[in-house]
């Protein structure tokens, strides 16, 4: 176990370049398996969710070669359908396996999914998504196993716009006889990227990125190549830790159409934005102010940046409210920001946030994204050293953060932890 170690109290400065989007690797990296010829993928970010995508499905017999950010893999000689337990459960994307598992197989037996749990986190709308294309579901021990003899396309709603739900009916869908309808999807980019990747291996998919997606059920996919879209949440981490800091730092690497939301909160609050084609320049100011947000679905403010949101909010001189309409509860950051001085009280599914001054302390992260936020509150506490422990959450979905850091002023290390009883208590 490890624990980053970070003295606060210099503004970030220089350019940093993002990576390709987490949640887009983890949906195209077991989209490969619909085919039975090579997909290569470009644009990968160095993330422990995409380490264990690719063991996962070598384990299930694909073969997978990582070449720096590329990944070329062959699922042709697929030998096993089920992973009741084991990688399955230390990230949520699991979840697409049930979905590629079933367009090219019929049958699938993936245990619940893991990764961040910070709030119950349903698969209903997956489940009721593959009922309508004809499969039978059957829970068993913690595992589900989905058998479908013939998928046959169908019309569905989602009652909630679900990402993970979108993009697994549109990976069974693709193989389903005749056509899909998915009615009140979700839009998210990540949601247009996993269509390029399937209709670029012959899939036939219309409307990805609004919330009707028309799918024509195909034979056969085949190989094709592909570079992944960047990564927004990375970058809007980027974006509020150069504000937070007072720095000004130029993100490049990125589509700004994507970042608008969180473009809009931080002008908002007076942080100086400065978008060019396919950069953001944020420079960060003395006063800020205090701001209502409220995390929504695509194209609203992602619920990803909610928590180094509230970090930021502790700078503003006065109080701010951020509500999360997409998950009520995840609020693990806040008691941890607590530790270090700020001052926020939880109401229903909002934070009321007044601003404070930060102070270093020693805090867990207890999901990727109260980790980010615990990164930015401890670039801005002063100038004594915050312990972030909890690191393998951040692993999950930031690509080179310390060395990022590092070359943009930040003082940042890593250690082991050496009594984890002590680090836990
Ligand atoms: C790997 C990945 O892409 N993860 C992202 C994805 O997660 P994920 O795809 O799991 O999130 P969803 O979009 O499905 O969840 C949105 C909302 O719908 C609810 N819901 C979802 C599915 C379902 O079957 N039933 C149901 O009620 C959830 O509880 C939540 O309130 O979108 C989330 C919302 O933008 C992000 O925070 C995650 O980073
Ligand atoms: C919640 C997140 O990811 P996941 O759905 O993979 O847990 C996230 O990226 O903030």
């Amino acid at each position: 176990m490890e624990k980053l170690m970070i003295r606060g109290g210099k503004p970030l400065n220089g350019v940093v370049q993002i990576s390709g989007a987490k949640n887009s690797a983890v949906a195209l990296i077991p989209a490969a398996i619909l085919s039975d010829s090579e997909v290569i993928l470009d644009n990968l970010p160095n993330i422990s969710d995409v380490e264990v995508y690719s063991e996962i499905l070598e384990e299930f017999g694909a073969t997978v070669v990582r070449k720096q950010d590329q990944m070329r893999i062959d699922a042709s000689q697929l030998r096993s359908v089920a992973m009741p337990n084991g990688k399955v459960k230390l990230l949520r994307a699991s979840y697409y396996l049930m979905g590629a598992l079933l367009g090219r197989f019929g049958e699938a037996t993936i245990g619940m999914p893991g990764g961040c749990n910070f709030e119950p986190r349903p698969i209903d709308q997956h489940m009721k998504g593959f009922e309508a294309l004809g499969a039978e579901i059957i829970n068993d021990h913690g595992s589900i196993k989905i058998i479908a003899k013939q998928l046959v396309g169908a019309k569905i709603y989602l009652d909630v716009a679900s990402v993970g739900a979108t993009i697994n009916i549109m990976l069974a869908a693709t193989r389903a006889k005749g056509s899909t309808i998915i009615e009140n999807a979700a839009k998210e980019p990540e949601i247009i990227d996993v269509a390029t990747l399937l209709c670029a291996m012959g899939a036939v998919i219309k409307g990805a990125g609004t919330e009707t997606i028309r799918i024509e059920g195909v034979q056969h996919l085949h190989g094709c190549r592909h570079s992944i879209i960047p990564d927004r949440i990375q970058a809007g981490t980027y974006m509020i830790a150069a504000a937070a800091t007072r720095g000004d730092v130029t993100i490049d690497n990125v589509i700004p159409k994507h970042l608008e939301a969180i473009t809009a909160k931080l002008e908002e609050m007076g942080v100086e934005v400065i978008e060019q084609d396919e950069s953001i320049r944020v420079i960060g100011k003395k006063r800020y102010e205090p701001i209502d947000l409220k995390a929504l679905v695509y194209p609203g403010f992602a619920t990803d940046l909610q928590s180094p949101m509230t970090t930021l909010l502790t700078q503003a001189e006065g109080v701010s409210i951020l509500t999360d309409y997409v998950y009520g509860t995840r609020f693990k950051h806040v008691p941890e920001l607590l530790r270090m001085g700020a001052n926020i009280r939880i109401e229903g599914r909002s934070a009321i946030i007044e601003g404070k001054k930060l102070n270093a302390a020693k805090v867990r992260a207890t999901d990727l994204r109260a980790g980010a936020a615990l990164v930015i509150a401890a670039l801005i506490a002063g100038d004594d050293v915050t312990e972030i422990s909890g690191v393998e959450y951040i692993d999950r979905g930031y690509d080179d953060l310390e060395k990022n850091l590092r070359r943009l002023g930040a003082n940042v290390w890593r250690e082991h932890i050496v009594d984890e009883l002590a680090e836990t208590c």
